[in-house]
């Protein structure tokens, strides 16, 4: 099973790039996650790869860029992206994503609105067969100033949470997930969402949020890689 969602993450990843790099592409998005892996090692073949900068998303994003032999760049140097590409959690049928589950939601959610394109890749079991929620249940990841997370997780429960959890580093780490902007994680399960936007838009009004792994309308397309080997597009 393993070796087929791993093929399954890298066939979706190898097609993204081959069918959307721009070939005048300047300046580029790299993810983070298991499938993005994929995404950096493919545009790390191409030939003309001295000729654009990536930006990366987080700490293990960078170190894809510079393993792979691209040129690194910063979001602030380069706050115009021509394309992104990123992994995502669960998708649903209107293409928007749940992310963060590695912890990277910010800076990934702040190149993905800098960038004119935003390519998702996934393995087969990130579809949504229709709402966010369903097969990720683990919750909407969400990153909060540290100080006030029983503050937050108190206005989440309020607002209908079914579960909320403060991410915590298990065996690797005992306390708290600290994350590249050193800020805490809540985990807030709400069911089937069926207006991602407006809870969104609720979360991200609570004080002390810094961001939600809600990534609302905007994604272009959406590469899945299938147990079979298979892939499918998915767009607008
Ligand atoms: O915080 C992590 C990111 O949002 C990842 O892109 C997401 O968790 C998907 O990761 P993977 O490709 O490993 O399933």
């Amino acid at each position: 099973m393993s070796n087929l969602i791993e093929q399954a993450k890298k066939t979706a990843a190898y097609t993204a790039v081959d069918e959307n790099f721009p070939a005048h592409a300047k300046v580029v998005g790299i993810g983070s996650g298991s499938t993005v892996v994929y995404v950096a090692e493919r545009i790390g073949q191409l030939a003309n790869k001295a000729e654009f900068v990536c930006i990366p998303t987080g700490f293990q994003s960078k170190n894809l860029i510079i393993d792979n032999g691209l040129n690194l760049g910063t979001i602030e140097q380069y706050p115009e992206l021509d394309i992104a590409f990123d992994g995502a959690d669960e998708v649903d049928t209107l293409l928007n994503l749940i992310k963060g589950g590695g912890a990277c939601l910010f800076q990934e959610k702040l190149v993905a609105v800098a960038s004119k394109k935003f390519i998702a890749v996934a393995d087969f079991r990130k579809k949504s067969p229709q709402y966010l929620g369903t097969n990720w249940t683990q919750g909407v990841p969400i990153e909060v100033v540290p100080c006030a997370w029983v503050k937050v997780s108190a206005d989440l429960k309020r607002m209908g949470a079914e579960t909320v959890t403060l991410r915590e580093g298990g065996k690797a780490k005992a306390g708290p997930v600290v994350t590249d902007n050193n800020n805490f994680l809540l985990d807030a399960h709400f069911g089937e969402i069926k207006n991602v936007s407006a809870l969104h838009s609720e979360i991200k009004a609570l004080v002390g949020v810094v961001e939600t792994g809600l990534f609302v309308n905007m994604t272009d397309k959406v590469y899945y890689g299938n147990e079979d080997g298979s892939f499918e597009c998915v767009q607008k």
